[in-house]
């Protein structure tokens, strides 16, 4: 086999990292491992963008040190990397547009390398994918009221696919099968199921931290290292944005 008939894909992970965890990169090697076993892809490279101070949530610490702790993450990983594009533009960016613009890249970076050849290029083009990878609870997150346009839903999930962990609390097959338009388009969303169930998620380690309780061995060592060294997470800093309402809510509610 020489992978030729293989589809390249991108996978983009888009979310708060606040703080990344060692959940956060094994979702990359979960969803590249279940790709790859359908010997129809290959997964060249996952993007994992920190999103910007502008979405408002609730606790949420600055940017440039989640992008930094995304980095510290990364460092180890031949394939997984850090775009702070998303994550330094001054207003929220809708998850349909940070997907567009990733995809734009990806085929101007392929391009590049091969714009010679265009009849090449137009048959290579087809061969290249760009998913977008979340746990359940994102998925399920369609379903919230004002929170996600229909049509960028049907972006994401109808043009480029995505790829979705199963998180405990969440049933990605039956939320799929009762939503109309996601069962029309369940050719294009890969659910993988995590058999080694790990529950890290970034709220408990923020409670930890908050707690003076370790939280070592759940997040890279040198995050760990980073949020001592800043004194991150703190009573104030889950403080900031409380009683702010989330950018997407609040954009989807106004009235024009
Ligand atoms: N334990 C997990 N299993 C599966 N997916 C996960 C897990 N933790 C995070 N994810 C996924 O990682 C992406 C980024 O998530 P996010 O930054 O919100 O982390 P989180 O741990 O859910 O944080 P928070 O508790 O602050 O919401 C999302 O798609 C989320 O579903
Ligand atoms: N309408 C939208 O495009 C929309 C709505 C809610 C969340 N999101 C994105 O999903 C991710 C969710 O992250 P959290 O789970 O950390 O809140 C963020 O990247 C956010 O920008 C997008
Ligand atoms: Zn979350």
């Amino acid at each position: 086999m020489d992978g030729q008939h293989l589809t390249k894909v991108v996978l983009l992970a888009c979310g708060s990292f606040n703080p990344i965890t060692n959940m956060h990169l094994r979702m990359f090697e979960l969803a590249r491992d279940h790709l790859e076993d359908t010997g129809q892809y290959r997964v060249v490279k996952g993007i994992i963008s920190p999103v910007g101070d502008a979405y408002k949530k609730k606790g949420l610490i600055e940017a440039r040190h989640r992008l930094e702790m995304a980095r510290l993450s990364t460092d180890s990983s031949d394939w997984i990397t850090v775009d702070p594009w998303e994550s330094v533009q001054p207003e929220w960016v809708e998850t349909a547009k940070v997907v567009r613009h990733y995809y734009k890249e990806m085929l101007e970076a392929e391009q590049n390398t091969d714009d010679v050849d265009t009849v090449k290029y137009a048959k290579k083009r087809h061969g290249l994918q760009l998913m977008f990878l979340c746990g359940a609870d994102v998925l399920e997150s369609f379903g919230v009221p004002n929170l996600w346009k229909q049509e960028d839903i049907d972006e994401i999930v109808g043009r480029y696919g995505m790829v979705c962990i199963t998180r405990s609390g969440n049933d990605p097959h039956k939320f799929i099968h009762q939503s109309d338009k996601l069962w029309q388009y369940r050719q294009n969303i890969h659910v993988v199921c995590e058999w080694v169930t790990n529950e890290i998620s970034a709220t408990q380690v923020r409670r930890s931290l908050r707690r003076g309780r370790s939280v070592r061995y759940l997040l890279p060592d040198g995050v760990v290292h980073y949020i001592q060294e800043h004194a991150l997470y703190s009573a104030e800093s889950e403080q900031r944005n409380a009683g702010v309402v989330l950018a997407p809510i609040q954009k989807n509610t106004e009235v024009s």
